[in-house]
């Protein structure tokens, strides 16, 4: 009787989980034809998708390549991995922000994530609550100068980079790598940068091994790898890991403590931490939302420290390779500002042609190629094609700085392009700074920040020097340093070049201003 029962109960089972697996069949056979087809792109192969096609770096230009082919959007997979590059400004504006509800995720990554400890850094965190509140804080301290005038060290740090650079000019180098460093940590932390300062030298190196981590994607392929223990041959990553999560550690929590302990002595200058801790300390000494905080402000001081120094060294760069924009750029300051002050913000409205550098400068540095990965987390149907939830959305932001739809002679560095009022203007499409600080509810929340320290430190050196290029031992000007750094975060090192002072009157003037007695 027993047996008899249980083989009938077997059978029931045999024949309902067959039934399942053939309706599950018919559905995602169903599905995919019904289902609309994936964006154009290089054909898959099976498992390994588009794995050999993807280039190791320069992926903006391979698809810039594509785009002759596939268009716009152009659909990829890499051992399972689905990716969309967008090459124009109108789709990514379409997904990234009108989307935004969509797309506005950020990939796991299992080298940054798991292993380097970096899940806190609001760039890797997922929408979500504490992607909000980290954003309310950067909005309120950096978004713009009402809660917290950022404006005063921008301008107070960009003086001593000139005094330094008078005084040790070969270097000059060193003193642009730490100037928005020197900003940032002021602002966030009101902690003064000295000379070869530790807090500067951890930012860029968290900077640089966190951009780094994308080398380790095989990780995101093949995640259980991570439990293989160190002993295990062939684990470097696990060494790399290791060390990065020691400057990870120290960006996230160092810098911030030491703000504390001053602001407990009440020798705390004004900055985001002090106001912070004033209005969220508890009777108890407890703190409210101290980790999105410091979170939060860690992600600033990690935004801040890099990559305004590629704006500020593309524009050395721009002027060594174009002194006729450099000399129009320095007769508009000597008209506007004069010859005995250096220039403040409230001349930002009347220099124009300078703006227009800037402008054109971070059009040209293309700094973020790639923006920072969104990942959706929907299946979408766009322009009748399908998205599958989890899809990493590339955003071209090279492709659309270089477009000849939007800017003419692309290549070439023309500030005439951004200057409504003159009848140079060619620029069709959008503002360098509506793509290159990325999109939606995860565009970069420094942008304003960026603008106005690049504005100060260049409005400021063409004020004070003639940047010209030096000779070489075969009596030849040396050319200047073109080479970009090519990660989806591009840096630029210096060139060898003179920095001239302009009169021996702004000499004194710089000089004045760092002792403290501003004429
Ligand atoms: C020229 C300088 C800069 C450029 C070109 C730039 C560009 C970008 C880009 C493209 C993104 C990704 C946006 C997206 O995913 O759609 C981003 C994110 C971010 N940036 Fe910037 N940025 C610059 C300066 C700064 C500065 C000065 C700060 C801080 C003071 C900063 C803080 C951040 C933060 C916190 C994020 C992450 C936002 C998120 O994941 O929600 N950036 N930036």
């Amino acid at each position: 009787m027993f047996d008899g029962n249980m083989n009938s109960l077997i059978t029931n089972i045999g024949i309902v989980s067959a039934s399942f697996l053939i309706f599950r069949i018919i559905e995602i056979s169903y599905s995919r034809t019904k289902r609309p087809p994936y964006p154009p792109g290089p054909k898959r192969l099976p498992l390994i998708g588009n794995l050999l096609q993807i280039p190791p770096s320069h992926l903006w230009e391979k698809a810039v390549e594509w785009r002759k082919e596939y268009g716009d959007l152009i659909y990829l997979e890499s051992l399972g991995q689905r990716m969309l590059l967008v090459n124009s400004y109108e789709h990514a504006m379409e997904l990234l922000a009108n989307r935004s509800a969509i797309y506005s995720s950020r990939p796991h990554l299992t080298m940054a994530v798991d292993l380097e400890g970096w899940i806190w850094a609001t760039g890797f965190t997922p929408y979500g609550d504490n992607f909000r509140k980290h954003r309310s804080y950067q909005q309120r301290f950096i978004g713009s100068p009402e809660t917290l005038n950022y404006l005063e060290a921008q301008i107070s740090e960009t003086r001593n980079m000139l005094k330094n650079i008078l005084e040790d000019t070969e270097n000059y180098g060193t003193y642009v790598q730490s100037l928005p460093g020197s900003v940032i940590l002021m602002n966030v932390y009101g902690h003064r940068v000295e000379k070869n300062d530790r807090y500067v030298d951890i930012g860029q190196r968290g900077v640089q091994y966190a951009s780094d981590a994308e080398q380790y994607m095989f990780l995101d392929v093949f995640p259980w790898l991570k439990y293989i223990p160190e002993w295990f041959p062939w684990t470097k990553f696990h060494k790399v890991a290791k060390e990065v999560k020691k400057v990870q550690h120290a960006m996230r929590y160092d810098l911030y403590q030491v703000s504390k302990e001053k602001a407990a002595n009440g020798i705390l200058k004004e900055c985001m931490t002090s106001i912070f801790l004033s209005e969220n300390t508890r009777g108890d000494g407890s703190i409210a939302d101290e980790d999105n905080f410091s979170a939060a402000a860690a992600t600033l001081y990690m935004g801040g420290v890099d990559t305004s120094v590629t704006a500020i060294m593309s524009f050395v760069m721009q002027m060594l390779k174009n002194p006729n924009v450099q000399r129009k750029a320095q007769e508009e300051i000597e008209v506007v500002v004069g010859a005995d002050r250096l220039p403040y913000f409230e001349d930002m409205e009347n220099l124009p042609y300078v703006r227009a550098v800037c402008a054109e400068v971070l059009r040209h540095a293309a700094i973020a190629t790639l923006i920072i990965p969104h990942s959706s987390t929907k299946d979408d149907v766009f322009n009748g094609y399908f998205i599958p939830q989890g899809t990493i959305v590339l955003a071209n932001a090279w492709a659309m700085a270089f477009n000849p739809e939007y800017f003419p002679d692309p290549h070439a560095f023309k500030p005439e392009r951004w200057l409504s009022s003159t009848s140079g203007k060619e620029t069709k499409g959008p503002r360098s700074t509506d793509f290159g600080f990325g999109f939606g509810r995860r565009a970069c929340p420094g942008r304003d920040w960026a603008q106005s320290l690049l504005f100060i430190a260049a409005s400021s050196i063409l004020a004070t020097f003639n940047i010209e290029k030096a000779i070489g031992e075969d009596a030849n000007p040396i050319e200047p340093n073109e080479e970009y750094y090519p990660g989806f975060i591009r840096q630029l090192g210096p060139s060898k070049c003179k920095f001239i002072p302009r009169s021996p009157r702004m000499v004194s003037l710089v000089k004045s201003y760092v002792n403290g007695n501003e004429v």
